[in-house]
């Protein structure tokens, strides 16, 4: 990098900076930044005096948004110097033994979210800042009081600062953006943006409707005596803060690197996106000894985990058309590595959301993949083009069947009910394990039945005769047989998955099994008054059902002749117990396999569900719980081992 070249990473830098920072919008990606800052570090350390007094490595985050009333804070907020692998740990370990040779390091989650720093005063919450740039932020107290997991008030009399990070969690960010695009909205980047946009709201209504959540990782000003930082953090957990789902002490490079091992495989699984596992020498003395950079404590590092966010090219976008007829755009993207998987597909979500966006053929674009989520286009390089991008025209036929489409709210259909598409994914969909589960009924099998005419509907697959199989190619006797013993084997079902088999709109498994329960065979006649009166059915889904039905009826009836299936016993009203008509949920290890415990439970009259939310009144809990115990504990849900749920039986 020469003068020029180091001039002109300056300026770059600061600009995504101030995007990221201060327009919680970014526009690249950590990596780029990352690498580009890295380039700057090195020819400052090489051109002392050539240093810019702008340069981002100078600095704490960005300029404070004019938005709001500036606050300072007591004392002074930092960034982290990072590191990416073992041998900069090393590295970096030397260079810590250096200043004191006795010490143990404390490791925990670098949760990716919006830093705020709390002031406490007599017990009492009275400010909120955001890092800003470091020596003063924005007073966002009002919002920040809306936050659950941030105690109003705590037991500490002295003055002390608070810090950590306000996340939003996996789950919350991806039901947010679904029901921002069902009101036609934009979506959020990253659970990071959303989190920074929420928590810098001029309206705390917004902040509040969010589910922020905040995680302690350290303590500004304060007076308190224990002499580890990992005993001064118990006791902020202890004031009524939430814990780090993971943390641990550590010796050395072994240990450090042992646990960042397992934080790193194990980052889907928490609730809370993390990019990175952060250092700190844990004995306070030897902290004040090593001190601070003009940026950065010397006694912390972030070790960063790989990317999950890279920039690539969109090559072509591909149409799709669903069960219900929803034809939805798909891009297809030049293939790219991240972390470890090459991704080649990712979603746009929906046609508004490609206008909105303004998303073109040929952009650069930025892609997230994290965890078993698709992954997804979420941000268009704009300031990259280069002119020859290609607009994105909507389509008006079906790619598949060429019938004209109908826009339907922010839908796209295709309304031709025996297109190829259509009718081939909802026998797939027939066959799945949620429903039929019927082996050997997969795409190409079903692809091809169509297309020899065998099968036009998912009654005809009852009518298949072995001749018929063994016309097509790649059917010899074994699979034929097998084919027609796996459907024969669907028959006498449970009634539930008759129910969800018919791939009723807004119907799933769980709401199959509410209007199996609730009105047996005579499902097909239970009126919207009876059908909304059940447990998690609401309006949409009972008119969903009531339409269904009255379209479907015969092909319902003549379904449910040849299937067969098993009517539901009424279940005998429990007797009184703790868990009658409460929502419970499992998670970990337990002594019996959880199946079991939730046939228990529900025999109790209890709900047992799979996902944890503000309904949920137990969360019962075995060994290794993960991401579900982290979410009930910010949620207050009462939390129990399964020795004190047979307690309290
Ligand atoms: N994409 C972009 O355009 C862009 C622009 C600027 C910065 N960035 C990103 O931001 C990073 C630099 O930003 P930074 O100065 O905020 O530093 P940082 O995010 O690397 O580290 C410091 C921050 O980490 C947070 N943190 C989370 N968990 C923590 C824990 N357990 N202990 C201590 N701190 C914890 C705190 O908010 C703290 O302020 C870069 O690595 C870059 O990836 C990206
Ligand atoms: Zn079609």
């Amino acid at each position: 990098m020469n003068n020029q070249e180091y001039k002109q990473a300056v300026q770059e830098l600061n600009l995504y900076a101030y995007h990221y920072y201060v327009l919680d919008d970014p526009i690249t990606t950590d990596e780029v930044y990352d690498e580009l800052y890295h380039k700057v570090l090195d020819y400052e350390i090489n051109n002392p005096d050539k240093k810019l007094n702008d340069s981002p490595t100078l600095r704490v985050g960005d300029v404070v948004s004019e938005k709001f009333v500036k606050a300072k804070h007591l004392s002074r907020m930092w960034s982290l110097e990072d590191i990416f692998n073992a041998d900069d740990l090393e590295a970096w370990l030397k260079k810590t033994y250096k200043l004191d040779e006795n010490i143990s390091f404390y490791c925990e989650p670098k949760y990716d979210g919006a830093s705020l720093n709390l002031i406490y005063e007599n017990g009492k919450l009275i400010q909120g800042i955001t890092r800003g740039d470091g020596e003063e932020g924005e007073d966002i107290t009002s919002n920040v009081k809306t936050i659950r997991s941030i105690p109003l008030s705590i037991e500490h009399q002295g003055r002390i600062e608070i810090r950590g990070e306000v996340v939003i969690f996996k789950d919350d960010f991806e039901k947010i953006n679904e029901e921002r695009l069902k009101n036609n909205e934009s979506v959020f980047a990253n659970p990071r943006n959303a989190a920074a946009g929420s928590l810098r709201q001029l309206d705390s209504s917004i902040t509040a409707s969010r589910n922020l959540v905040f995680l302690p990782y350290g303590i500004g000003e304060n007076t308190l005596e224990q002499k580890l930082l990992s005993d001064r953090m118990e006791y902020i957990y202890s004031l009524g803060f939430k814990k780090p789902p993971q943390s641990r002490l550590c010796k050395g490079f072994e240990d450090i690197e042992g646990i960042y091992e397992l934080m790193k495989n194990e980052r889907d699984n928490y609730a809370m996106m993390l990019d990175g596992m952060v250092i700190k020498v844990n004995e306070i003395s030897s902290q004040i000894d090593m001190g601070y950079t003009v940026k950065n404590p010397r006694w912390s590092v972030a070790y960063k985990f790989p990317a999950v966010e890279k920039i690539t090219t969109l090559k072509e976008i591909k149409l799709q058309v669903g069960r219900s007829g929803a034809v939805t755009p798909v891009a297809v993207v030049e293939p790219t590595d991240i972390d470890g998987v090459v991704v080649e597909r990712a979603t746009l979500h929906n046609f508004d959301e490609i206008d909105r966006k303004d998303i073109r053929i040929g952009d650069k674009v930025i892609i997230l993949r994290s965890g078993d989520v698709i992954p997804k286009i979420i941000k268009v390089l704009e300031h990259e083009r280069s002119g020859n991008e290609q607009k994105f025209e909507r389509p008006t036929n079906c790619p598949v069947c060429g019938s004209e489409l109908l826009q339907e709210e922010v839908l796209v259909k295709c309304q031709n009910l025996s297109c190829e598409a259509r009718v081939v994914n909802s026998i797939i969909y027939f066959a799945s394990k949620p429903c039929l589960n019927i082996d050997g009924l997969g795409n190409k099998i079903v692809e091809a039945l169509f297309n020899a005419g065998l099968v036009k509907n998912v009654i005809d697959l009852f009518s298949l005769t072995f001749e018929q199989l063994m016309e097509l190619d790649s059917f010899k006797e074994k699979k034929s047989q097998n084919l027609l013993d796996a459907l024969e084997g669907a028959k006498g079902c449970e009634y539930w998955r008759f129910i969800n088999s018919l791939g009723i709109e807004h119907i799933g498994e769980v709401a199959s099994k509410t209007l199996s329960d609730a009105f047996g065979f005579s499902f097909i006649d239970a009126s919207k008054e009876q059908i909304v009166e059940c447990d998690g059915i609401g309006e949409e889904m009972a008119e969903s059902v009531l339409e269904f039905i009255r379209v479907n009826r015969e092909t319902v009836l003549e379904l449910q002749s040849i299937l067969n299936p098993l009517e539901p016993v009424k279940k005998a009203e429990a007797e009184d117990n703790p868990f009658k008509g409460k929502t419970v949920v499992l998670t970990g290890t337990m002594s019996q396999p959880r199946p079991a415990i939730k046939e228990m439970l529900e025999s109790l009259g209890a709900k047992v569900s799979g996902s944890v939310s503000k309904k949920t009144d137990f969360l019962i809990y075995g060994e290794d719980a993960g991401s579900k115990y982290d979410k009930a504990m910010g949620l207050g849900v009462k939390c129990l081992t399964e020795d004190e749920m047979n307690g309290l039986l």
